[in-house]
């Protein structure tokens, strides 16, 4: 096989995979193992990132509906997950194809040597044609570090693998200008070239009793990928073939492009997947500074300082209306911080013992997208 890149991440929402009152939609699953299996004999390395855990398994504990509190979530996964398994596994081995189990918290991806491990075993994987089936590792994953959705974690690991192309499959067939749901005037973008802030505007939450994140979390996501030089398909998927279209270019659904100036693995590291140690409040001239100047963080505009950090961790930063606006590396400890907030950089400098001046160099920042 040639050297060009043929790896894919297929992302499929649990409104996709299951019915809306509950439980695995087999029908849907054979579908999708067709679509796959199409993909797989023409030489496509896919990496699958499945929800449904939650939907495939709350019945079986006796939930009537989808649960809200956390530990009826996790145990609802931990039954669902071995459901949704069984039901890949049966459906792809009738077109001989092997599936595996990654499953994968937010801590993983801040952990240079865990997130590696999971790569090296996927690249292991597709070696041996054995498709990765991904999901959330729902029953260790903490409230506040949860991706909830899945549609960050698809982002999060195209970019891991370097995909050429993140496709979510989800149960309308691209993004509107409004929710179609709601509004039926609404009209679909087929092309998405810049993540601006009409487009955040336009996306709203889940449709439907099943899934959770709506089209914010899927936009969110195509930020994430496309700042990472992947392009992003966000459509459906009900007849034969039409996966391969997507993956083709003439899906049903949105495509974005990527990132004119996508970010180095720095920057994503920075961004996506270091842990953040505490938060830096800004006045606006300093937010401005930041956001639409390309400078440096300088004491002088801090506000305010959270968290207990050491220089070269990676911090938040927030506006007096408590907006992150982005995050970065900060060259000082938080205590060091708080004691030269406000002042002048060489008044900074009589006082603490720094390497450098600023707060965070610009070198060392990522801007969020406004949201
Ligand atoms: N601008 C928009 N364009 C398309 N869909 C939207 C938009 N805003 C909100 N939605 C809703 O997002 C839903 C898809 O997200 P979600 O229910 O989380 O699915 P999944 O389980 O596939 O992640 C759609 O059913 C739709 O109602
Ligand atoms: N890890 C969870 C994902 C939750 C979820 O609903 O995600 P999604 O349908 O992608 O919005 C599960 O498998 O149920």
């Amino acid at each position: 096989m040639s050297n060009e890149n043929r790896r894919i991440v297929l992302k499929f929402g649990s409104s996709s995979l299951t019915s809306p009152e509950g439980g695995l939609d087999r029908s849907k699953i054979e579908y999708f193992a067709g679509e796959i299996a199409r993909l797989h004999a023409r030489g496509e390395e896919q990496i699958i990132v499945s929800s449904g855990a939650v939907a495939a398994g709350f019945r079986h504990i006796g939930y009537k509906s989808r649960p809200k509190l956390l530990h009826e979530k996790q145990a609802s996964a931990a039954v669902g997950q071995a459901l949704l398994m069984q039901a890949y596994n049966e459906a792809l081995s009738r077109y001989g194809i092997g599936v595996a189990q990654i499953l994968l918290t937010r801590s993983d991806f801040s952990n240079r040597k865990r997130i590696q491990n999971a790569w090296m075993t996927m690249q292991e994987l597709i070696r041996n044609r054995i498709i990765p089936i991904i999901n959330e590792n729902d029953t260790v994953s903490i409230d506040e570090l949860k991706f909830g959705d899945n549609d960050t974690l698809s982002a999060l690991v195209a970019n891991l693998v370097k995909a050429r192309l993140l496709v979510i499959i989800t149960d309308t067939d691209g993004i509107y200008t409004d929710d179609p749901r709601r509004n039926p005037q609404a009209e679909r973008l087929t092309r998405i070239d810049e993540i601006n802030d009409y487009i955040w505007s336009i996306a709203g939450g889940a449709g439907s009793s099943v899934g959770t994140g709506g089209m914010r979390t899927k936009i969110g996501a195509a930020s994430i990928a496309t700042r990472g030089g992947i392009p992003v398909f966000i459509g459906s998927a009900s007849e034969e073939g039409d996966i391969a279209m997507a993956v083709n270019g003439t899906g049903k659904g949105t495509y974005f492009s990527t990132d004119a100036d996508s970010l180095s693995m720095k920057h994503q590291w920075i961004g996506f997947h270091s842990d953040v140690k505490g938060s830096i409040m800004v006045d606006d001239g300093a937010a401005d500074a930041l956001l639409h100047l390309g400078r440096s963080l300088l004491a002088a505009g801090v506000i305010d300082v959270t968290g207990d950090f050491q220089p070269g961790d990676v911090v938040e930063v927030v506006t007096k209306d408590g907006v992150t606006i982005g995050r970065g590396v900060v060259n000082y400890a938080s205590q060091q911080l708080q004691a030269v907030r406000g002042l002048n950089s060489d008044e900074v400098m009589r006082r603490v013992n720094v390497t450098r001046p600023e707060v965070i160099h610009r070198d060392e920042w990522i801007a969020f997208a406004a949201h």
